[in-house]
């Protein structure tokens, strides 16, 4: 199978304050994981360092085949046109309509008009936003803007799809439409990890993979893809992991895989 995602050793600190402690697993092409855990747990800061929006500080990430540790500013968009997000606050244009602010994904990649007229119906359609299509998404109500959200990030058809609390402001009719959505895109081999609190979700997707995440640690995974680091905080290269050398080696002197 084609790797997706490799987090090795990966530690990642506000100041003093260790957000993500030594976690490792891997996915593959076409994997479905939820990201539980309660609130400041570190899910959006793991979200965050996948997407490159964060720097890795300690440990190594490779996603899509782009090893994060080396990747050049100028290569940033080459890394998101693969992979998408779409983050607790949306980012969407208050200004602009539901329409531009979908068309907007495409149209930085310089797509023929037609394609991209075509393509952004068919994802409003999917959503559920077709009456709402010409309304400036600073009128939309917080449910109606999430879609936008994630209308605008599965147009582009990405390798691999994050999504930080996607059903959040969604009633549960709603809620389940969107993850129908994900689990189409999934089943056309979109790679997906999908930050949740939901146990509810959790419940009724019991054959995903699932990596739970406490006070940034990996707590529960239910694959051998994923590591469990049975220890404390007062260890400290356990708990935050080896220092990853320049040259990909650790602090300890082992190469990494
Ligand atoms: N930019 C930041 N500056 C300082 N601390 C931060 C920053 N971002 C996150 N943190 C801290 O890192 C920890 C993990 O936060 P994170 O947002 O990743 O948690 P989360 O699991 O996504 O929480 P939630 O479910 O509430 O979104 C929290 O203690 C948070 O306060």
């Amino acid at each position: 199978m084609e790797s997706m995602l490799k987090v090795h050793h990966l530690s990642h600190n506000f100041g003093s304050h260790w957000a993500l402690k030594n976690c490792s697993f891997e996915l593959e092409k076409g994997d479905f994981l939820f990201l539980s855990g309660p609130s400041g747990a570190g899910k959006t800061t793991l979200l965050r360092l996948l997407y490159a929006s964060l720097p890795v500080q300690r440990g190594s990430v490779e996603v899509a085949g782009f090893n994060l540790n080396k990747l050049k500013p100028r290569q940033v968009p080459l890394l998101r046109r693969q992979v998408s997000v779409v983050f607790q606050d949306f980012k969407i244009l208050p200004h602009r309509s539901v329409y531009q602010n979908i068309a907007i994904a495409l149209e930085v990649r310089c797509l023929p008009a037609q394609h991209i007229d075509r393509r952004v119906r068919a994802v409003v359609r999917g959503l559920g936003l077709e009456n709402r299509i010409d309304t400036p998404c600073g009128e939309l109500s917080g449910g109606e803007q999430q879609r936008v959200a994630v209308a605008r990030s599965i147009v582009v058809n990405p390798q691999i799809l994050l999504a930080d609390e996607p059903t959040g402001n969604l009633d549960p009719e709603l809620s389940m439409r969107m993850m129908d959505i994900f689990k189409q895109f999934h089943s056309y081999g979109t790679t997906v990890v999908l930050a949740t609190h939901s146990r509810d979700l959790l419940a009724r997707h019991p054959k995903a993979k699932l990596l739970r995440l406490d006070d940034g640690k990996i707590t529960e995974a239910n694959w051998p893809g994923a590591i469990i680091e049975n220890c404390t905080d007062d260890d400290d290269t356990c708990a935050i992991g080896p220092l990853t050398m320049p040259d990909g080696r650790t602090a300890h002197g082992r190469r990494r895989r």
